[in-house]
């Protein structure tokens, strides 16, 4: 898929008393992300793309393809789009074995024994294949259902909420099939969520919606580093979203140094943070050097120094620039600070910010208490 790749919503859409009201134009690599409340318009936002509605005026492009463009009345219908459709709730044929819930419909091609196979492989389901929907959990109706939708050979992969019906333990057991699809298929997929873990593991550029229109959008940082996303995060939770690439492992401290994107010390020497190696194992992500990675930091576990602590057994210190400071209630105050070209917050006292005067423009060190490494993609 070439970068320039991309799909142009235009378009607007009555439904009820919503207006759904569309300018945006989608980069189509990797996982973009579709969030919002309720009612703000996803689901419907997806099923523009679909063709299962049709816009009121305007139009949608994927790549250099028209898919409907009302001025012109063009309209290529649902199934001449080649997209894969996941709903919440897998939807398979109950009287079909999982080998025929993933076969139906598809026309038997020279390639197909292939797929299938590659498909089974990749989603674990090989086992199941000569059951019925009935006997298996939810997780495992979800797998089938992605299977079959990979297996009508989309062009593009839009899935309606697919943990969402699904209990924690399965959510977690799907999670890492989810993670792996774009990327072994090259396939880009649009993803509607409602939960801020699914978007912080699974997606690569956010679109957030509110009552009918795109508030934002953009990479995943950019997104989660805006106000727009404030409100979401709730005051214990504001956080910021950093990139690293995992670097070699130079001694055998038992941790693991994460270089920070864009960003040298004076001696050239990559900025890193360090996580627990054995942390990391205990959550299952096996991280190796080159493995890019993203880092979510709470404004609440960064305190601000004006010099560079000594003799501290802190080993998350880094040099940033104070950008600008907001006024928090009971007394807090969070500064956003500069690392290279990326970003983190500090929340700190008013009693603090009165005694250190800190202001925009003066240099200072960010002392990190805990780090979260999450979103680990291949080496690139
Ligand atoms: N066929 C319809 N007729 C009338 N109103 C509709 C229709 N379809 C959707 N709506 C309204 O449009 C708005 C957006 O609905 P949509 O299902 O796209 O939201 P959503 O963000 O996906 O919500 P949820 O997260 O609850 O699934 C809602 O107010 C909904 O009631």
């Amino acid at each position: 898929m070439s970068e320039l790749a991309n799909l142009v919503l235009a378009c607007d859409k009555r439904l009820g008393d919503c207006r759904l009201s569309l300018n945006i134009s989608l980069p189509l690599q990797g996982v973009v992300g579709i969030f919002g409340l309720s009612g703000s318009g996803k689901t419907s936002l997806i099923n523009l793309i679909a063709g299962l509605i049709k816009p009121d005026a305007g139009r949608i492009e994927f790549q250099q393809q028209c898919f409907v463009d009302r001025q012109r009345k063009r309209w290529l219908a649902p199934e001449q789009r080649r997209i894969g459709y996941v709903f919440q709730d897998a939807r398979l044929f109950p009287h079909y074995t999982v080998r025929g819930n993933l076969l139906y419909g598809h026309p038997t091609r020279a390639d197909t024994p292939e797929k299938l196979a590659r498909i089974v492989e990749l989603l674990g389901i090989k086992s199941l294949l000569a059951r019925h929907p009935n006997g298996l959990s939810g997780g495992e109706r979800q797998r089938v259902a992605i299977g079959r939708a990979l297996l009508s050979d989309p062009q593009l992969l839009l899935m309606d909420e697919p943990l969402a019906s699904l209990d924690e333990p399965r959510k977690q057991e799907l999670m890492p099939y989810l993670k792996a699809l774009s990327s072994e298929f090259n396939l880009p997929i649009i993803l509607v969520s409602h939960s801020l873990n699914e978007v912080l593991q699974l997606v690569d550029h956010l679109v957030l919606m509110d009552a009918g229109k795109v508030v934002q959008h953009g990479p995943l940082e950019q997104v989660w580093n805006s106000p727009a996303m404030q409100p979401w995060l709730g005051v214990t939770e504001q956080s910021v979203l950093l990139t690293a690439k995992v670097a070699e492992v130079t001694d055998d401290h038992g941790m693991l140094p994460l270089a920070l994107a864009n960003k040298a010390d004076e001696g050239g020497k990559p900025l890193c943070l360090w996580s627990s190696c054995h942390r990391e194992k205990e959550k299952g992500q096996v991280l190796q050097a080159g493995h890019d990675v993203r880092l979510k930091i709470r404004a609440a576990d960064v305190a601000v120094s004006r010099v560079q602590p000594e003799q501290t057994s802190m080993r998350n210190i880094l040099p940033v620039t104070l950008v600008s400071m907001t006024e928090l209630a009971d007394q807090q105050i969070e500064w956003l600070m500069a690392v290279g070209e990326q970003f983190i917050k500090a929340r700190i006292t008013a009693w603090a910010q009165q005694e250190m005067q800190l202001k925009a423009g003066e240099s200072a060190y960010a002392l990190i208490k805990g780090i979260n490494v999450l979103g680990v993609s291949k080496k690139s």
